[in-house]
């Protein structure tokens, strides 16, 4: 049916209000109570054309979803139209009438708001830049992060940097996210659909507002990828069945976690916002400002107890995003949640909020075990730089999410491009700050070949280095390590720290190096719990195969490198090491499926980047395991030999004529196990092998030396993996067993004395 706009008019009461919208004329009457925004917006244009105002806020599809099929009255003709659209509501998309600058002009996120102030329509303006009262919060959110100071190592020549992280399990390239911003719509046409594109081409995640302008499945539609990750942000609704509805469907839509705002139960008093709005909608009264209108649907009478209800609805991860104290970060943590957000709201909740960056600080003082806990934290409110991101992730945040710039970002007809500007800036500014800060490595083990090591680690001045050193820890820590070196001469050297022990480590490393003996790998990697997380590279330089599992196993997010070393070392007293000329190491990655392969090896490249600026022999290989299993048929014979023998290796092999063969046999087996475990090996190796070792002196055995200083030996990485995996793959190797058998004995007899 055709409607003018006379007839349209007479229907601009609350007793019955029609409004037109993109030519349809629809009764309103009963859905004003409804509206999330409250009946006055729709009652501001009762009678008229609603078109504009309801399109700077919500997508078309929304009249479908909302009104039944009985609210449409009829059409409007496009004269009537034109008439009726002479509002006195400021147009949401008025803009400045010179084109935006170039993107590429844009150099940092302040530029952007500053473009942004003067594009946005003036409500637009109003309802995003807007904080609580004097906007105290608001400001201090960004001046905590300039009060933190970053401390800068120099001379650093870092190769490549990971900025990348995990979040809730999905990694992100950036540890930023995208934080739930309500009705993006009034920054660009394209609104949460703009923002979904620009983050699954920038490897980032995207929190959705529940007060978004795109419904969920619009936005998920909008993904690049489809296992691009995306999280719901909840208000819980006054109409928990609202609530309840909301859930299912994001659940179904594929939401990958909900994430539930608990710091408005009631809206700030955001003076700006309501100034404009009470301008804009002059005489009748109401002038609550954009953010009140949205939020008067959100339930303030809610508690702890609406986790158990949202428990009940989804197995998804839960994060409650609005912490605003220690104490309360601690509840969380008792609750059971996956995440928190140390927000308040960026400065538009309560005014004189402490900053999100205090509450960090507050937890790491008064609850230090909640960092690195299986509940992650986040941080967002007045993050603009790089360094900004850096210190949240340096004091224990695993992300940070940004509101404003992105909707700024977003504005002045950049759409996703400026998101993807804005990202793209930030990016920049986090991986040439990530230079200047250096890397922390722990090195695990402080013997011979680890105090070697410390030595090139130390050297290329690169690296700030953490020891545990148990039996020479008061040697190292007063004297630091003397080095005594045939090829490199002679050095004295003082790590950053030196621990005593791994219960004294507190927070995560880059590379944790593992020079330890390869002993109780399980203990130690456990351990090892507070130096490692997803982002930590788990060094391993043993003897032995099978050294890899048990910490796969304790940290499977974890990258491993894996080397062999053939480094000539003894320690002559604590904390004194001499060093013969031999000096070589094969590295390589111990593949984590888990990990994309690009990261892992730029983890590979900054680990081998630090060996060559120490000035040691490497080579990195892609097949590691025959590295180890090479070295590892060498060490099981002449370790156990000289043990159990009390000889250098020329003396046994002169011993009797028997002594040879037996100790070819030996290779021969633990080659025939290699190989059926799938590593690639020859049995010409074992005439290389006795070649070489007869090329020289005798020797005796890191086993041997061990045993003499009544230590207990690394007779299972040496012997009793091959053993096992021997008999479990049902490979005859009697002389291994044997030899196994009787170094167990002696290995127990040790320990027995200990
Ligand atoms: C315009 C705007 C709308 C917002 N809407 C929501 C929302 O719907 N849900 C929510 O949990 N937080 C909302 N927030 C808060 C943000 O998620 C975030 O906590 C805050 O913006 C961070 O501060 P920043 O803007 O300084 O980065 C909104 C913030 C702004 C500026």
């Amino acid at each position: 049916m055709k409607l003018t706009r006379s007839e349209v008019a007479k229907h601009g009461t609350r007793q019955s209000c029609w409004v037109a919208i993109h030519g349809s004329v629809y009764d309103v009457t009963e859905f004003l109570e409804s509206h999330p925004g409250g009946p006055h917006v729709i009652l501001g244009r009762a009678g008229k054309d609603a078109t504009e105002a309801f399109d700077s806020v919500h997508d078309r599809e929304l009249l479908g979803q909302t009104l039944p099929a009985s609210a449409w009255r009829g059409t409007m003709d496009a004269e009537s139209l034109s008439e009726s659209n002479n509002s006195n509501m400021p147009s949401t998309f008025e803009r400045s009438k010179a084109s935006p600058p170039p993107l590429t002009s844009l150099i940092n996120l302040h530029d952007f708001e500053q473009i942004a102030e003067r594009y946005l329509s003036p409500n637009a303006w109003a309802y995003y830049t807007s904080g609580a009262e004097d906007e105290i919060s608001k400001r201090r959110n960004a001046k905590a992060f300039q009060k933190v100071a970053l401390r800068p190592r120099i001379l650093r020549k870092i190769l490549a940097v990971d900025a990348s992280t995990t979040i809730l399990g999905t990694r992100s390239s950036l540890p930023v996210y995208m934080s739930p911003v309500g009705i993006a719509k009034l920054a660009h046409s394209d609104g949460e659909c703009a923002l979904a594109a620009a983050a699954g081409k920038e490897g980032v995640i995207q929190v959705l507002a529940n007060g978004s302008s795109y419904p969920i499945e619009r936005v998920m539609n909008a993904r690049t990828e489809p296992d691009q990750a995306l999280f719901f942000q909840l208000y819980v609704n006054r109409d928990i069945k609202k609530s309840e509805e909301m859930v299912r469907r994001a659940e179904a839509a594929g939401a990958s976690a909900i994430w539930i705002t608990v710091d408005s139960p009631v809206v700030g008093k955001r003076e700006m916002d309501e100034r404009l709005n009470l301008q804009v909608q002059g005489n009748d009264g109401s002038g609550q400002g954009v953010a009140k209108t949205l939020a008067s649907s959100i339930s303030p009478f809610i508690d702890w107890d609406i986790l158990s209800w949202l428990r009940r609805l989804t197995q998804l991860p839960v994060v409650i995003k609005g912490i605003q104290c220690v104490e309360d970060a601690v509840l969380a943590y008792r609750n059971g949640v996956q995440g928190i957000v140390l927000s308040n709201h960026g400065g538009r909740s309560q005014d004189t909020a402490q900053p999100p960056l205090l509450t960090l600080l507050e937890i790491r003082r008064y609850a230090p075990f909640l960092i690195d806990s299986p509940m992650q934290i986040f941080v967002d409110g007045g993050i603009r730089r790089g360094t900004d991101v850096l210190k949240a992730v340096a004091l224990g945040a695993t992300a940070v999410g940004l509101g404003r710039p992105l909707l700024y970002a977003l504005s002045s007809g950049y759409g996703e491009q400026g998101v993807r500007r804005a990202l793209e800036i930030l990016r920049r500014e986090i991986e040439s700050n990530m230079v200047f800060l250096g890397i922390n490595v722990l090195l695990y083990g402080l013997g011979a070949i680890g105090s070697f090591y410390a030595f090139i680690l130390t050297r290329g001045e690169k690296v700030r280095l953490t020891v545990v050193a148990r039996s020479n820890y008061e040697s190292v820590k007063s004297n630091g390590i003397l080095l005594d070196s045939q090829n490199h001469g002679q050095h004295r050297f003082h790590p950053y720290q030196a621990l005593q022990s791994a219960d004294e480590i507190t927070t995560p490393f880059d590379y944790v190096v593992c020079a330890h003996k390869a002993i109780d790998q399980a203990t130690v990697a456990s351990r090892l719990q507070p130096a490692i997380n997803d982002k930590t590279t788990i060094v391993i330089i043993q003897n032995g195969v099978g050294n890899e599992e048990p910490f796969r196993k304790e940290f499977p997010q974890s990258s491993i490198i894996t080397c062999v070393t053939w480094v000539g070392a003894t320690q002559t007293s604590p904390g004194v090491i001499k060093h013969t000329k031999s000096e070589d190491m094969q590295i390589g990655l111990f593949p984590n499926p888990l990990i994309d392969e690009s990261l892992e090896k730029a983890r590979l490249d900054t680990f081998a980047a630090l060996l060559q600026q120490g000035r040691t022999k490497f080579q990195v290989l892609d097949d590691m395991q025959r590295q180890r299993w090479e070295k590892v048929v060498w060490n099981a014979a002449w370790n156990p030999l000289t043990t159990l023998t009390l000889l250098d290796t020329q003396s046994w092999l002169h011993s009797s004529a028997d002594a040879t063969p037996l100790t070819r046999q030996l290779m021969r087996e633990v080659i025939d196990v290699g190989k059926r475990c799938g590593v690639p090996l020859e049995y010409t190796l074992i005439d290389e092998l006795m070649r070489k070792i007869n090329s020289g002196p005798g020797i005796g055995s890191s086993m041997l030396t061990d045993y003499r200083n009544s230590r207990p030996m690394e007779v299972d990485v040496i012997l009793g993996f091959p053993a096992r995996k021997a008999r479990k793959l049902g490979v005859e190797t009697p002389i291994l067993d044997m030899i196994y058998a009787l170094i167990r004995a002696v290995d127990g007899r040790v320990r027995a004395s200990l």
